[in-house]
């Protein structure tokens, strides 16, 4: 009998995308086991952005395949199984929405055609505000917080939603030391509590204390397995130009 427990949480197999000309994502294979922790390493152009969007089905493969949970991408999304936070967002920052609106878009799923809220969308929202820190500035039109307080915001809008699996495109990039705590320990949380998280980062320092695997991309996967296996000299000289996590990523042509 089956019971699930082997099925990856996020797999995909032998997937290629081209923009155009461009090739992004070269027979890219990923597979992780729920309830850890990935890290999804490369450098600016690697393609760790479109192997978001193809997980999410936004970018359509040339040919691959993509399953979350054992489901296509679109079983996984109606499931609810499935939330994404971008690295930042194409927002009108000005748009008069406050915090506690942008956090219950992450229940629109929840509660049907109408969007009526009802008190257990309220209750997650105010869960997921007070997980990220941001009970008190709940009130406060998003476009008045700051860079790493909206990364935090977009952040209680995934958790809101209560997905078994959160895609999380440089949660770092930009925060200061706060904020970068807060959401630390907020994905080791929600790893504890069973969920599984594909999470991009260029800040490779921070991969062996974070992360149960790692995936090291450049168009292709240049490495994958645990931190130990992936961040060894010669495989980040291949993916980044660098040889060790603390000399942090350089670019390269
Ligand atoms: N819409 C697009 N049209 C054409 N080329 C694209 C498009 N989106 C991405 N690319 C190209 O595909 C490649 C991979 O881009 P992608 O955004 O996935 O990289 P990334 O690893 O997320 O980079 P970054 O760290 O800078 O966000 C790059 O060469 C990029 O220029």
């Amino acid at each position: 009998m089956n019971t699930g427990q082997d099925t990856a949480a996020i797999e995909v197999t032998g997937t290629t995308v081209h923009y155009g000309e461009v090739l992004a994502l070269d027979h890219v294979d990923l597979d992780v086991p729920p309830g850890l922790i990935c890290g999804l390493l490369g450098t600016n152009g690697s393609g760790k952005s479109t192997l978001f969007k193809t997980v999410l089905g936004l970018v359509r493969p040339d040919h691959g395949r993509v399953r979350i949970m054992g489901r296509t991408h679109t079983a996984a999304r109606r499931a609810g199984l499935l939330a994404y936070v971008p690295q930042s967002e194409q927002v009108d920052w000005a748009f008069p929405v406050r915090v506690r609106d942008v956090v219950m878009m992450g229940r629109y799923g929840h509660m049907g055609t109408r969007r009526r809220p009802r008190p257990t969308d309220r209750e997650a929202v105010d869960q997921a505000l007070h997980r990220t820190g941001l009970t008190d500035l709940a009130d406060r039109q998003i476009g008045a917080l700051s860079g790493g307080q909206r990364k935090r915001a977009f952040l209680a809008r995934a958790l809101a939603q209560q997905a078994q699996v959160l895609l999380l495109d440089e949660p770092f990039a930009g925060v200061d030391k706060h904020s970068e705590s807060t959401i630390i320990e907020l994905l080791r949380t929600l790893r504890e509590q069973g969920h599984t998280l594909l999470v991009s980062t260029h800040d490779l320092a921070q991969v062996p204390a974070l992360c149960d695997r790692a995936v090291l991309l450049q168009r292709r996967v240049v490495a994958r397995g645990t931190p130990d296996q992936v961040l060894r000299p010669e495989l980040l000289m291949e993916a980044f130009g660098v040889h060790t996590p603390e000399e942090g990523p350089v670019w390269m042509p």
